[in-house]
């Protein structure tokens, strides 16, 4: 007990220090995004799990296993008997809000000597939440789509939205927002969270620490949000809350659960994940387009073998590739550290493994790289070198790490002679690719998957540079070879389930990839299917051709073209329909089609959006106002949906 003490006067004394430094939240709304059908809960997001490895990042172990009694039992023994309660819940896409969600909890259940019972729930079963019993609160949520919720986390986000959830009047509660700062808008789903909790709490609610949003894996910035909690937690815990036994109800709740072992054994697909992906075999690679001039696209068409996986997909979902990097980059990389590769990093693989598998060689972390730099550099023998670490480390240019991977940062500081422990400090977490799922299991076949894969080269700095995970699949990975793969189910992006129902569908470029399942499934469909496709030239780079081309003249599809360099104007699928503005507007006023975007989040699905506005401000008689209000009322019908990102 008494250590316990110590610890909350010291956290007492660092939370006032840390006062002074929060600043004003802004609370940033966002507008409805689709609404997907409740999806069965899965029994592995019951359990309180305390699979995390002491003191290290989480093993990943919680989503690849199979719900077993004994996993049960370890939930039980996460929480601490007679803590106050702390419940974190956690929305994610991909998982990494899991396990940033697990890594919290552990850290407060370590650090607070048993003062603290730290809970960790997927947000999809926020229905077992009595919130009367749960006084604090810590959200940790990434950003998906364009901008919106996680799947899992839409029925949470709909009960706050509408007000019909009740929260404790004196909650204190705390968000951290994952996110990357590519897509335009960065963090606005843990934003939008934070917003909620405070409008759905009462007066004496408190947020505990400032909400963090972090760019991607940024485990620096994770850390130092967790360290805020903690403090703040201390001193809450003293003043507010006391520290009187807590009963934890949920564990009760979570034994129910047990019903569920038996339903989730069988869902398969979510037992492989980016830790623990399926090996698929490719088995068919074949170009889509021709190459007349260097900078022409090139695009291939690829298909996998998932064997006896037991994976199945449905239109519209997407496929995780984990990518490995390209082995003449790990050895340039290598040379510039002055390193064979079998010196040990830090994460207890060799330097080289780690350069393979792990490493973000593209995506540096100038705030550790600078520091790392400048530390391994001496004065006397470089002085020259160590100053310009010193000075990137303030303040470096973002064009500088734009152009530059880790080995063309190493060459201009030849003299540094890192220890091989921190090279895991110098870059980000390589992260698997997200490729939409180009075919229909119906038509070709439940055991394959397609993909439409752009190939990204380009120069900087005098060097021709490589996509990590598109050239990996277009140059590393040969026919009959294995490639790491894992499903992630989009239920944001579904096709009606009448088939009466006519649908319109834009995607230029790759973002024809799931339109080509969706029309798979569509080629006996009652309702009308329109596809609107662009590129740049119909000879170079019109994808799948011959199959559209063919399906349209079976009266399978229509098919509605723009190509923007085959005449001098710039002509794109926007400006394609605004020419069929009137049928457009009938086909969605009046028929109820359901309107689907995939592609570019920056340029395209902007550009077709105000062209769905101007259609129906124009052809449906709408003003500004009633045009917002409508399309609004599309996305919370699902009539709208998007699947896209930034390229
Ligand atoms: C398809 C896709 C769309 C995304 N959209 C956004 C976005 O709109 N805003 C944002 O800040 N981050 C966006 N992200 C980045 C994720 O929020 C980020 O990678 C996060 O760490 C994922 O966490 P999760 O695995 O828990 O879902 C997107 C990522 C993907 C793959």
């Amino acid at each position: 007990m008494a250590g316990v003490l110590l610890w909350l006067a010291a956290g007492m004394m660092v939370l006032v220090a840390l006062r002074s430094l929060w600043l004003t939240v802004q609370s940033v709304l966002m507008g409805g995004g689709g609404r997907p059908a409740r999806k069965k809960r899965r029994f592995e997001d019951y359990l309180l799990d305390d699979t995390v490895a002491p003191g290290g990042a989480p093993t990943g172990a919680v989503s690849a296993s199979i719900a077993s009694a004994e996993l049960l039992e370890q939930a039980y023994r996460f929480a601490n008997d007679g803590g106050l309660p702390v419940l974190i819940l956690y929305g994610t896409e991909y998982g990494f809000s899991r396990e940033v969600a697990y890594r919290l909890a552990e850290t407060l259940r370590t650090a607070s000597s048993g003062a603290l019972s730290p809970r960790v729930m997927n947000m999809l079963h926020f229905e077992l939440i009595q919130w009367s019993e749960e006084p604090v609160v810590l959200v940790v949520c990434s950003t998906t789509g364009d901008g919106v919720v996680p799947s899992d986390a839409r029925p949470f986000a709909d009960q706050l939205e509408s007000g019909a959830l009740t929260l404790r009047p004196d909650l204190h509660y705390s968000v951290l927002a994952l996110g990357d700062k590519g897509y335009p808008h960065f963090c606005r789903a843990g934003k939008h969270f934070e917003a909620l909790l405070r409008e759905r709490s009462g007066q004496q609610a408190a947020r505990l620490a400032e909400r963090s949003d972090i760019d991607q894996e940024d485990w620096h910035a994770i850390e130092a949000w967790f360290g805020s909690v903690q403090q703040a937690l201390r001193v809450e815990l003293l003043h507010a809350l006391g520290l009187q036994p807590h009963r934890d109800y949920l564990r009760d709740s979570i034994v129910k659960g047990g019903a569920m072992i038996a339903d989730l054994a069988n869902d398969v697909s979510r037992k492989y994940t980016k830790d623990n992906p399926y090996w698929a075999t490719m088995v068919v690679k074949r170009p889509l387009t021709v190459q007349v001039e260097p900078d022409d696209k090139e695009t291939v068409h690829i298909e996998l073998d998932l064997g006896d996986s037991g994976i199945r997909y449905v239109p519209g979902d997407a496929l995780g590739v984990v990518p490995r990097n390209c082995p003449a980059e790990v050895r340039r990389t290598l040379a510039a550290l002055h390193m064979s590769g079998i010196e040990q990093a830090e994460s207890g693989e060799t330097v080289r493994e780690f350069l393979e598998r792990r490493a973000d060689l593209k995506n540096l972390r100038p705030e550790l790289l600078f520091r790392v730099l400048a530390d391994s550099l001496s004065d006397v023998e470089a002085p020259a070198e160590r100053q310009r670490a010193s000075q990137l480390w303030t303040e470096a240019p973002p064009s500088y790490l734009r152009e530059r991977e880790l080995a063309d940062v190493l060459l201009e500081f030849p003299s540094a002679r890192i220890a091989p422990h921190r090279v895991p400090q110098m870059v980000r977490a390589l992260q698997p690719r997200f490729y939409s799922i180009a075919s229909s299991p119906v038509v070709h076949g439940e055991r394959r998957v397609a993909l439409t894969v752009a190939v990204v080269r380009y120069r900087t700095l005098g060097r021709d540079r490589q996509g990590v995970t598109t050239c990996y699949l277009a140059d590393r990975v040969h026919l009959r070879d294995t490639v790491p793969v894992f499903l992630s189910r989009n239920p944001n992006f579904r096709l009606p389930v009448d088939d009466a129902v006519p649908i319109v569908m834009i995607g230029p470029g790759t973002g024809i990839a799931p339109f080509r399942a969706f029309a798979a499934e569509r080629r006996t469909a009652r309702g009308r299917t329109l596809l609107f496709f662009g590129s740049r030239h119909r000879e170079r780079d019109f994808l799948y051709r011959d199959e559209l081309e063919e399906m349209a003249r079976r009266g399978e599809l229509e098919l509605y073209t723009a190509f923007s360099r085959d005449q001098s104007q710039k002509y794109y699928v926007q400006h394609r329909m605004l020419e069929r503005a009137a049928d457009l507007c009938t086909l969605i006023d009046r028929q109820g089609a359901y309107v689907y975007v995939c592609g570019d989040a920056l340029h395209m699905a902007r550009d077709v959006d105000k062209a769905l506005r101007t259609i129906l401000r124009e052809h449906a008689g709408l003003n500004a106002a009633d045009t917002d209000a409508y399309m609004e009322r599309l996305e919370r019908e699902a009539r709208y949906q998007r699947d896209v990102w930034v390229e």
